[in-house]
């Protein structure tokens, strides 16, 4: 559903010259599954989820998500797809109903079948209670629903977060932890970046550790332990990290 080969973007920065943000980096991610990308501040991992999303072209190397290219395709992409990033917000002087339906309508969904999709998504997000509350009054839980219900109002197979519970209390995290579970659980092709080690064991499918743009290991979370013989994911994360600075091997 999600097929990453050998993606690669640079970007010429005025003081730093070229940068490789996302360096020849190859994975794949199947319906039912949650892929979590795993990496500190500046690996990779936004730019990588970026050209997901067709927002960013890479410079080399080719994604295609859910059956599509996303340079030759964008735009199939993007009905496919629901992008959920830290810009996915509310907008002040539209209320948790408004704004879900707006998003609804830009992606042509028509009136009545909209009217009940939301139905359905405000009840199992649980925002009934606030539906008409602007978004200038909300909670930043309440706004995290709301991001989760625009990104997914058009019942898109594949996801996209960003960094879903970055800035969150650990209440709300794990609310929206528990949804991207249940959104699995119904065969969607989820793929999310994280700094959280504990998010990814206790979430991921299969995980790819970045790494200054490099994938520095790819698979599933007890695997990737026995294979590099560490005790848990922090070691683990530790364990690349340090052997990416050594330079001493080619990253698996
Ligand atoms: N538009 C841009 N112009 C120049 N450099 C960029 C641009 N976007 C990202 N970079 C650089 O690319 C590298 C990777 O950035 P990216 O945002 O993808 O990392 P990240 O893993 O998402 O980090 P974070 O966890 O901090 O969001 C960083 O060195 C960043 O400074």
């Amino acid at each position: 559903m999600i097929q990453v080969e050998h993606l690669s973007k640079a970007f010429l920065d005025y003081r730093r010259g070229w940068i490789p943000a996302v360096d020849d980096v190859s994975f794949a991610c199947e319906p039912g599954e949650i892929f979590g990308l795993l990496g500190p501040n500046g690996a990779g991992k936004t730019t990588t989820l970026r050209i997901l999303s067709t927002v960013l072209r890479p410079t080399a190397g080719r994604a295609i998500v859910a059956g599509h290219d996303v340079v030759a395709e964008p735009g199939e992409v993007r009905t496919r797809i629901g992008f959920m990033s830290a810009n996915t917000g509310v907008y002040d002087r539209m209320s948790a109903w408004e704004l879900v339906e707006y998003f609804g309508r830009l992606y042509g969904i028509e009136r009545e079948p909209l009217r009940e999709r939301m139905e359905r998504l405000f009840g199992w997000l649980q925002m009934d209670d606030f539906r008409d509350v602007l978004g200038s009054k909300m909670s930043t839980g309440m706004r995290q629903k709301v991001s989760i219900a625009r990104t997914i109002v058009h019942d898109p197979p594949v996801l996209i977060f960003d960094e879903p519970t970055s800035g969150l209390d650990v209440l709300v995290a794990r609310a929206v932890m528990l949804k991207i579970a249940e959104l699995r659980d119904r065969g969607k092709t989820i793929i999310f970046s994280t700094h959280s080690m504990q998010e990814v064991s206790k979430l991921c499918d299969r995980v790819a550790i970045i790494y200054k743009g490099r994938l520095q290991a790819e698979g599933r979370p007890t695997e990737l332990l026995d294979r590099f013989g560490q005790p848990d994911l922090e070691e683990l994360f530790f364990h690349l990290v340090e052997r990416a600075d050594l330079g001493a091997v080619a990253p698996t």
